[in-house]
């Protein structure tokens, strides 16, 4: 049977297991691996890279793993519990398979880490005896992935030949005689899409039969070279598989035409560069044009809750009897779902702190009360939700991107540029990683063989801009081209620029002074250009923005929350001046007098406070940066997460500020905020030395944690911290002080 444009029939193929095509030792099949047993037989998905092994263990698993049409996505084992029904001596019976999804590999001697941790899994059965192999070939590309195809038999595993592609090898004309081909190879094959869901029963048929107990497996695959040498084994399997190619594929082998075509732009020395640069600008462009109305109606509905939320809110004493209880049983009803949302486990420690947390909340003075939601819940949370329409469009191009078969040209473009600062041409797939978060980026290392290559890698990765910067990018981009979007998007990508370049220079340092040694060149495989798969795009961009909001929903509320707390206590005693103000309020005072009455004693507290202490204590130090003490609250909450800066902005400031609490108000508040000898904070040259400090200063302790997981010892994440915050602090000084200098002291 043909599998292919004009295929007819069923795609799947196979001898009987108990056939003629199965002689030599006897394999059983998992023996009481079926129904009833608690081991669940282990099926391995293994193959080529980029062959779309990870789709078909989300097709098959229902989950939702990282895939891109670049090699080298998948650097860890990923398992999943999937149902089949097998036949058993009963009938037939429900059974569960262990299945895992394994990095790419190109043959069984494995070059790189990750694809260690796949030959190992085959060869040293280290995750478990497998119980079969899936094994996945690119029906686009049959030669490279029968070698394998050949290397993973000769295990003698019990095993399951995949075609997955098959619709795009069908819309290019590729046909595939599957029977024929099964016959050759002595195993079964089905041709399957992960796309499209095509053939995916009958792999779950044919790996049901192989799981079955009443299955005698009895696979016998000639080895390539009895001597046992690698090389002459491979030019064996290869020139295997180029004749069964011969016999069992039609239609042409080349990658398509359009292919070729665009490649000979974009991977042209400079043409490709300034087409890389130019589709990142437009990336931020339609993130700037089409993030607005979203924005704007998320700012519309916290207003809203804020407004609603303040007419709610009693402001006559009310009797302890309600409020008490009133006030616990809603924190309490807000501390679960924040646990909820951040996955924390119930224990008697999590729970006592809940506890003490709910009843100091309900505590607390009814006016505080008020001033702990309004500034503290709302502020926080809704000055970095506003965010998420452009966190969303951004994860949504660049994974239209990656599928699309770009990405792997702007990594070949990229190279020539990261070699000659001393960056392994492997990087490029960590450093893309990283510009949503340094830690799948730092994981993503593993692919790079050399150590000294990978540890340069790891040092510089965390300098490229992650989607936690976004919220401060877009803060700042507010202040300083606010509806300008054209301005906005090249700030946007200035920052980018920064972040990158910074990344490539302090590689150039690092390689002639601590890590020196020679880089590897890269070997990239260019895949052929796809069409990107939409689903994948609106399935990823809703994985990250609930990320995105479960953190904004409990590690930054709570953070906003203790906040709020140290911008609230101590309060300073009461004095003469304010029983002053309180008695003449009502007589002689404009209601603007009696607003900027309010906003100085505001201000009076939260100096008072702890966190006002605090930001006082270091205001020395970051004055020549031009930051004030209340910026150097967010800078010191931010270590924690450099999103935090935002929603603490929007606390610091917002405290006795009307209408601070969604981004036009916080931005608008800050405006209008001035030092005290009368000049405005936000000032061009200030905005953009908060922003070079962003973009540069190490403020991320999980990063940290990994950096040290990954290197095996704190050294390597200390040096991080201190190279990156010297490095911020001094660029952030010399913005600001050329800035100043030439004038730039007007609003941004
Ligand atoms: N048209 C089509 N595209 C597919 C199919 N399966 C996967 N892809 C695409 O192929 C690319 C690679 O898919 P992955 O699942 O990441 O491949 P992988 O084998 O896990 O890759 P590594 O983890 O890098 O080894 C992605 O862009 C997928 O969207 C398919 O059946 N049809
Ligand atoms: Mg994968």
């Amino acid at each position: 049977m043909i599998a292919g444009a004009d295929a007819a029939g069923p795609n799947v193929a196979g001898p009987n297991f108990t056939g003629p095509n199965f002689t030599g030792p006897v394999k059983t099949a998992r023996s009481g691996s079926a129904a009833g047993s608690v081991e669940q037989p282990i099926v391995l998905l293994a193959g080529n890279p980029n062959t779309g092994k990870t789709s078909l263990f989300n097709a098959l698993s229902g989950l939702r793993a990282k895939t891109a049409n670049y090699a080298g996505v998948t650097v860890d084992i990923r398992k999943a519990t999937v149902p089949l029904t097998v036949d058993c001596a009963q009938g037939t019976a429900q059974l569960s398979m262990q299945l895992i999804d394994l990095p790419g590999l190109y043959g069984l001697v494995p070059t790189s880490p990750e694809e260690t941790i796949a030959s190992e899994a085959l060869c040293d059965q280290r995750l478990g005896d497998p119980a079969a192999v899936v094994i996945v070939v690119d029906s686009t590309n049959m030669t490279r992935g029968l070698t394998l195809v050949h290397s993973i038999l000769e295990l003698q595993l019990p095993a399951v030949v995949a075609l997955n592609l098959i619709d795009a090898a069908d819309s290019s004309g590729i046909r595939i005689d599957v029977a024929k081909l099964s016959e050759k190879l002595g195993c079964p094959v089905v041709a399957v899409s992960s796309k499209t869901g095509r053939g995916l029963d009958d792999l779950k048929t044919l790996l049901s039969d192989l799981l079955s107990p009443e299955t005698v497996i009895t696979p016998a695959y000639e080895t390539s070279c009895a001597v046992g040498c690698s090389g002459c084994a491979y030019a064996e399997r290869f020139a295997r598989s180029e004749s069964m190619v011969a016999d069992t594929v039609s239609g042409p082998a080349l990658s398509p035409a359009y292919t070729e075509k665009l490649d000979r732009f974009l991977t042209a020395p400079w043409v490709g560069t300034i087409a890389l640069v130019l589709i990142m600008l437009s990336v931020f462009l339609m993130i700037f044009s089409l993030a607005d109305i979203p924005m704007s109606l998320i700012e519309g509905a916290f207003a809203w809750i804020a407004g609603k939320l303040d007419g709610i809110l009693p402001t006559e004493r009310v009797s302890p009897w309600i409020w008490y209880p009133a006030v616990a049983a809603s924190t309490a009803v807000v501390f679960a779902a924040a646990y909820r949302l951040a996955s924390v486990r119930w224990t008697w420690q999590t729970g006592l702190a809940a506890a003490i947390a709910t009843v100091l909340i309900a505590l607390l003075p009814q006016a505080d009360f008020r001033s702990l939601l309004l500034n503290g819940v709302v502020g926080g949370i809704a000055g970095v939700v506003v965010f998420l329409p452009q966190i969303c469009i951004l994860f949504f191009l660049i994974t239209i991107l990656e599928d699309s078969g770009y990405m792997a040209r702007a990594a070949f473009v990229a190279e020539r540029w990261m070699r000659r600062v001393g960056l392994p041409g492997k990087a490029f797939v960590p450093m893309l990683s990283a510009h949503a978060c340094a830690i799948p980026g730092i994981m993503a290392t593993r692919t790079i063989e050399n150590w000294r290559d990978r540890l340069v890698t790891i040092a510089v990765l965390p300098l490229l801009t992650c989607s936690a910067r976004l919220p401060v990018y877009a803060m700042l981009a507010a202040l300083l081209f606010g509806g300008q979007p054209v301005y906005a998007a090249l700030m946007f990508a200035g920052a980018y620029v920064l972040g990158i370049t910074s990344a490539l220079l302090t590689a150039l340092v690092l390689r002639r002074t601590v890590i020196k040694g020679e880089t590897e060149p890269l070997v990239i495989e260019l895949p052929p250009y796809r069409r990107p798969s939409l689903r994948n795009a609106f399935l990823t961009t809703w994985d990250r923005g609930s990320v995105f909001l479960r953190k904004a929903g409990s590690v930054i509320l709570l953070i906003a929350v203790v906040l709020w707390a140290m911008a609230t206590y101590p309060k300073p005693p009461q004095d003469a001046d304010s029983t002053v103000l309180a008695s003449n309020v009502s007589e002689a005072l404009s209601e603007a007098e009696i607003a900027a009455a309010e906003h100085a004693q505001a201000q009076l507290e939260m100096e008072y406070s702890i966190a006002g202490r605090a930001g006082k204590l270091i205001e020395p130090i970051f004055r020549p940066l031009g930051f004030d003490w209340k910026i150097n609250i967010g800078v010191i909450s931010s270590f924690a997460a450099r999103e935090v800066l935002v929603s603490t902005l929007s606390v610091v400031y917002g405290i006795g500020e009307e209408g601070a609490e969604d981004e036009t108000g916080l931005v608008e508040t800050l405006r209008r905020q001035r030092r005290p000898d009368g000049t405005l904070v936000f000032t061009t040259a200030t905005c953009f030395s908060l922003l070079v400090f962003f973009v540069l200063a190490m403020q991320c302790l999980p990063t940290q944690a990994v950096t040290r997981r990954e290197t095996g010892s704190w050294r390597w994440a200390i040096f991080q911290l201190v190279y990156m915050s010297a490095l911020a602090y001094v660029a952030a000084l010399i913005v600001f002080q050329t800035l100043s200098a030439f004038g730039f002291h007007h609003t941004a």
